[in-house]
């Protein structure tokens, strides 16, 4: 296989939702969910403010029980937290009584974990700030020390829910490139809830989009990594992806469908 080509994943999924619907008391946020994730696939979830990103994701990882509907892990139905999960949340939730190093340590056991957990700050770029504290780190510092936490686990499922929504758009676009470089060096599955149609299309290779609590369409996209901005498809497929979830019916989202296939590790 040639340098840089990957193929599409077509083993069982590691994670299914089959028919999963969630109301909240009266109200009803999601229904008729089905989604299958396989090993190396890297999903972006979006959707207007309030249509059930994070719930999904809080289902995915086991800290939201679905009302009804089954969810499959390896092929097993499964209840409760979700143990190949891990979820890094938005305000990178650091303890700030902790240093860097200590914020990774967190439920690891003592001392035996030092040499991962240098290295993982060394891989998410903070081999150097071991012994900060979280109030002398950026923004984007704060969530490279959150990932590192995420990933010290080895979880075989990487859920993101709008990581980077607090950043400024350069970092974020570091911030991409980070991820995009751990999520193929590590082999992850990842899943990520944003906002951000750009960063779901810089990153994914398929992109959920989710209306009124329901899947409205599933979007594969086939440009190579490392994606660039100026690839004449990427905002193309951007604008239709925006269209879709703005409600513009006419709109057929379209522009990578003839690309070969690609990106699921
Ligand atoms: N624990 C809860 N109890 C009651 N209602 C909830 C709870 N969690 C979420 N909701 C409601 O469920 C709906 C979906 O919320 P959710 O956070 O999943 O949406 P979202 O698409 O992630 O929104 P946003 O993009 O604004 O973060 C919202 O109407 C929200 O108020």
């Amino acid at each position: 296989m040639s340098k840089g080509c990957r193929v599409v994943a077509i083993e069982q999924p590691i994670v299914k939702l089959l028919n999963i619907r969630k109301d909240f008391g009266e109200k009803e946020v999601l229904r008729k969910i089905d989604l299958q994730i396989h090993q190396g696939d890297f999903i972006a979830i979006v959707g207007k403010s309030g249509c059930g990103k994070s719930t999904l994701l809080r289902i995915l990882a086991g800290l939201e029980a679905p009302t009804s509907g089954r969810l499959l892990v390896n092929g097993e139905e499964w209840r409760g937290r979700n143990r190949l999960a891990k979820i890094m949340f938005q305000d990178g939730r650091l303890l700030p009584w902790k240093n860097v190093y200590d914020n990774v340590a967190i439920g690891l056991k003592e001392e035996s974990q030092k040499q991962q957990i240098e290295q993982i700050l060394q891989q998410v770029g903070l081999g150097d700030r071991l012994h900060s504290w979280p109030s002398e780190l950026s923004g984007g510092q704060k969530q490279r020390v959150a990932l590192a936490r995420a990933l010290i686990h080895e979880p075989k499922l990487l859920l993101l829910d709008e990581p980077l929504g607090a950043l400024d758009a350069l970092t974020r676009i570091e911030m991409h490139e980070l991820i995009e470089k751990l999520w193929k060096e590590k082999q992850l599955t990842a899943i990520l809830v944003t906002h951000d149609v750009e960063e779901a299309v810089a990153l994914a290779n398929r992109v959920v989009i989710i209306e009124e609590g329901r899947i409205a369409l599933e979007v594969p996209v086939r440009l190579p990594y490392p994606r660039h901005r100026d690839h004449p498809l990427f905002m193309k497929l951007v604008n239709q992806i925006l269209n879709k979830i703005l409600g513009n019916k006419r709109m057929t989202v379209e522009s990578n469908s003839n690309l070969p296939a690609v990106e699921s590790q």
